[in-house]
């Protein structure tokens, strides 16, 4: 049987009286890259925020790592939230901080490792995703893909066994976007964390995901699941093979 880490039954989100989806229902398996894609204001951000237990449902549920994290309080809750990482898509370093103070900074919070430890873990993730020469640089003196890169550090100093991603290549350029992809997909890889990844970017989904799926404003739901390079191949539904096929053509252009 498959090691899910997250399972989502008959999930609905919404504000007021307005449902930005409902009946979503799937499943992450350990060691996976999903990509949740869709449209602008389809929910991607918003299905985000329930798995992580920022908002509550307004039906179903969201199981990660076992746990309805939204309804965890308390110290079960700082357990449960230890083991998932989140990068937001503005990363959001503390500027005063450099490269390892930054990524030292949540195992401060969570972790009763002396100083030095912290520093040394800290590096070991700066070395993970490329940036072991950078520990003493501040943000401020970095690219906007070095910056993407010490957040997915940041996000990854507790060791997590899921890690969220926001749209990481939003602003960046194409090659830049390529190198994060191709780390996404060594550290999914090299470490065995599970990935989560939101974003829209069809390269990026065909690059790193190995399921997906496809939420849509219009349908309130999810209208595909799958592998993305199978989706690309053989979907019926028309927003799916319009989403896949048009930006394939415009690649070939
Ligand atoms: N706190 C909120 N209160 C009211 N409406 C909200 C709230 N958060 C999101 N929404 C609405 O829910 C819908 C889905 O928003 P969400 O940000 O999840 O979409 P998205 O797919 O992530 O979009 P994008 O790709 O543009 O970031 C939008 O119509 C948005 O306006």
């Amino acid at each position: 049987m498959a090691d899910n880490v997250i399972e989502v039954e008959k999930l609905a989100a919404r504000f007021g009286s307005r449902t930005v989806f409902q009946d979503v229902t799937f499943e992450v398996r350990r060691g996976e890259v999903f990509v949740i894609l869709g449209g602008s204001g389809c929910g991607k951000s918003t299905l985000l925020k329930l798995l992580i237990g920022l908002i509550p449902p307004a039906e179903g549920e969201a199981r990660v790592l076992g746990n309805p994290l939204n309804r965890l309080h308390g110290r079960p809750r700082q357990q449960a939230l230890a083991r998932i990482g989140v990068m937001w898509q503005q990363g959001a370093l503390l500027g005063s901080l450099n490269l390892m103070q930054n990524v030292a900074v949540p195992l401060e919070q969570h972790t009763k490792l002396p100083r030095e430890a912290r520093e040394a873990v800290a590096r070991a993730r700066l070395g993970l995703v490329g940036l072991g020469d950078a520990a003493t640089r501040l943000p401020a003196e970095i690219s906007g893909g070095m910056l993407k890169r010490a957040g997915i550090a940041r996000a990854m100093a507790l060791d997590p066994e899921i890690l969220f991603l926001d749209e990481p290549s939003a602003g960046l350029d194409p090659i830049t976007s390529a190198g994060l992809d191709d780390l996404i997909t060594t550290l999914a890889r090299e470490t065995g964390t599970t990935f989560v990844v939101v974003t829209h970017e069809l390269q990026s989904i065909l690059a790193i995901g190995d399921r997906c799926i496809m939420l849509d404003k219009d349908a309130k739901g999810m209208i595909a699941e799958g592998n993305p390079r199978e989706l690309r191949d053989n979907a019926t539904h028309p927003k799916v093979r319009a989403f896949f096929r048009r930006e394939v053509l415009e690649q070939k252009a």
